[in-house]
């Protein structure tokens, strides 16, 4: 047993042209544990409505969109005026700044409430985000298998789990180059919290 905690461990996911690192136990059991709970109960969960082969449609998931007031968001064509930050998704955020080394005024959160909740293919790369967006992705609950895939070629698909306490960081040109879902998992039965840090840019539009 070591006398002082070891520095998170991170590794880089293999994707040619992308920047994407992996900190599986970026937090402790115990804290994610209580921040699930806590998330599960007190976010403003809603099911969002989005695009759909041109139709408007729920969402597989539950969702809240947390921010500073200015930042409001287009997701999938629809307009998302954020809920004010809470003490502890303030702080996370903080945190994963500080681990990202870039600020961040917002997060998406999902709630997956199950195996048959999802997120289909998609980049986050609405203009507001900004060309080169840094994201910080934090799940905690069940583990899910997140995976990404070029945008050009489709090619091979390269997956990552998403374990609890586990921070994921996607950076440079990864929404760019490639496209990414967490797909349905018939066997998974418990739910699981994904929240994403970003930065959005205020769009003065007249
Ligand atoms: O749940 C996840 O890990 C993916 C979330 C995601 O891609 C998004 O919020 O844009
Ligand atoms: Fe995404």
């Amino acid at each position: 047993m070591s006398l002082f905690p070891e520095p998170a461990r991170w590794y880089r996911v293999d994707l040619p042209g992308a920047d994407v690192t992996m900190c599986p136990e970026w937090l402790g059991v115990a804290e994610a544990d209580s921040l699930l709970r806590h998330l599960s109960g007190e976010l403003p969960w809603e099911v969002h409505r989005i695009r759909m082969f041109g139709r408007m449609v729920d969402s597989p998931r539950l969702s809240a969109w947390i921010g500073d007031a200015d930042a409001v968001y287009t997701y999938s064509r629809t307009r998302f005026v954020p809920h004010p930050w809470m003490p502890v998704l303030a702080s996370l955020r903080d945190r994963a700044s500080e681990a990202c080394g870039v600020s961040f005024n917002s997060v998406l959160a999902n709630l997956y409430r199950d195996g048959g909740d999802s997120m289909g293919w998609h980049a986050d790369d609405e203009p507001e985000l900004g060309p080169r967006p840094t994201i910080a992705s934090v799940s905690l609950g069940e583990t899910r298998t997140f995976r990404f895939r070029d945008r050009e070629t489709g090619g091979r698909t390269v997956a990552v789990d998403l374990t609890h306490g586990s921070l994921l960081r996607m950076a440079g040109d990864t929404q760019a180059l490639y496209r990414h879902d967490l797909p349905k998992r018939v066997r998974v039965h418990g739910p699981r919290i994904n929240l994403t840090f970003r930065y959005v840019e205020k769009i003065h539009r007249t």
